[in-house]
């Protein structure tokens, strides 16, 4: 492999990295593309290694050697600061992050999001390690413009709305809301890691994503995941298409996001990893502003898409209403828009995203539907217990 060259021209030296959470969505991505593409090694960190099987087995495989595999629950495992001493960059993903969770299990959001990642952020600290933690965009909650009055003008005026890392507040609901324990827990852990970075020099960089998508995101109820269980929204609908009902539009679809293509996402969390003098000391929103749009323009837009994909027509019906309390339960509320301002990131990194809408959701419908069809046809044809 040629040496890798960072944006400043200098060669940049293997690492190696302690990723927790290595066996998500996003670390699946991550590992994937460290190993075919840079000379880094990785401790890879989680309770599930499902998703990033294909990079540890066989022994055969080009990267053999180079990934590491530790079930570690990081609530209670006394080997974390031996791994996180090991490497010289900690990246830290484990986190509940599933809506439905927010408000059904606050405390264990809270535990998870909050003060299981205090070790992380002290070994790190003591040991002067580097450390890129995940954060995200629902730290801004709501956007100030969704205070004004419904036909007021200056909603249309992005002052109001786009989501800035170093001036936008952040704005969460009422506590009994507690669809906003994530954000809130999330908010308390940056403003620690920003304050060791103060006060006791340590190294960091926080990434806020913004609705990243595409192939391994979540689970399939009844597939690979509780039947009952409700993942992010694409699983959701994506379950909904491979069972030919309806998608559940939550409280008429009306909120707004900007969704982004993991590999062009995966791109942005690697330049961090790589240029550290422009990353360190910074947080950063990674997300696609040019792909707005409302929760039933995506459900819209999904149906059209995987109708292509698979072949198969149509629903007479493609969606229904439901009220967010029917579906999520009591305490559940919403972030109104969220487009991310690129300003910091296109200035250290010189990173942006490429991927429309429409090509994100085709190649990852693709997947979905060569990926589950055929289980959910065989799941659907067992005769249910009477
Ligand atoms: N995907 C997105 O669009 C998005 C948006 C905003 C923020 N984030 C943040 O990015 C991070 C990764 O998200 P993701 O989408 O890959 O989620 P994910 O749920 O797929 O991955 C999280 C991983 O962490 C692991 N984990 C959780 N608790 C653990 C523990 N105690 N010990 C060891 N492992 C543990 C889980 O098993 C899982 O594999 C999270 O911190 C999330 O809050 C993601
Ligand atoms: O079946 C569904 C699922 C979801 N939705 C709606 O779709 C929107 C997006 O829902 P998602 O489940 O993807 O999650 P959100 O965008 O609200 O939050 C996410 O944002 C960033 C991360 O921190 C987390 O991964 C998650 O909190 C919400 O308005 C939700 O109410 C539906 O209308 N129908």
């Amino acid at each position: 492999m040629a040496a890798r060259m960072d944006l400043d021209g200098r060669p940049i030296k293997p690492m190696t990295i302690c990723m927790i959470g290595a066996g998500g969505f996003i670390g699946s991505h991550l590992c994937e593309k460290l190993m075919a593409e840079t000379p880094h090694k990785v401790l890879a960190l989680d309770v599930y290694n499902d998703k990033i099987k294909h990079l540890l087995e066989p022994d055969s495989l080009p990267w053999a050697g180079r990934i590491e595999f530790h079930r570690i629950n990081i609530k209670h495992d006394s080997r974390l600061e031996g791994l996180i001493k090991m490497a010289d960059l900690t990246i830290n993903l484990a986190a509940i992050c599933t809506p439905a969770d927010y408000n059904t299990r606050p405390l264990d959001t809270i535990y998870s999001n909050f003060i299981d990642a205090l070790p992380v952020v002290k070994y790190c600290s003591e040991n002067n390690k580097r450390l890129i933690h995940f954060s995200t965009c629902e730290v801004y909650g709501k956007t100030i413009g969704s205070f004004l009055p419904k036909d007021s003008p200056l909603r249309k005026d992005p002052a109001y709305y786009v989501l800035k890392e170093d001036t936008s507040p952040c704005i969460f609901g009422s506590i009994e809301k507690q669809r906003w324990s994530y954000a809130c827990a999330k908010q308390l852990i940056e403003r620690l890691i920003y304050a060791e970075g103060a006060e006791n020099g340590l190294d960091f960089t926080i990434v806020r994503p913004f609705n990243w998508i595409g192939p391994r995101m979540d689970f399939i109820p009844g597939i690979d995941g509780p039947s009952e269980g409700v993942p992010r929204v694409l699983a959701c609908f994506s379950n909904n298409l491979l069972r030919r009902e309806p998608l559940k539009l939550v409280d008429g679809g009306q909120s707004q996001r900007t969704f982004v293509y993991i590999k062009d996402a995966i791109e942005a969390v690697l330049l961090m990893i790589e240029n550290p003098d422009r990353a360190n000391g910074h947080i950063f929103n990674v997300g696609n502003p040019n792909n707005e749009v409302t929760v039933r323009q995506l459900a819209e837009m999904m149906t059209q898409v995987y109708t292509k994909v698979s072949g198969e027509p149509m629903l007479q019906s493609p969606s229904i209403d439901v009220s967010s309390k029917e579906f999520y339960g009591e305490g559940y509320d919403d972030s109104d828009k969220r487009i991310p301002d690129m300003t910091i990131i296109n200035k250290q990194l010189g990173w942006n995203p490429k991927t429309s809408l429409w090509d994100l959701l085709e190649s990852t419908l693709t997947y979905q539907h060569r990926t589950y069809a055929e289980a959910i046809k065989k799941s659907m044809a067992k005769p249910t217990a009477s």
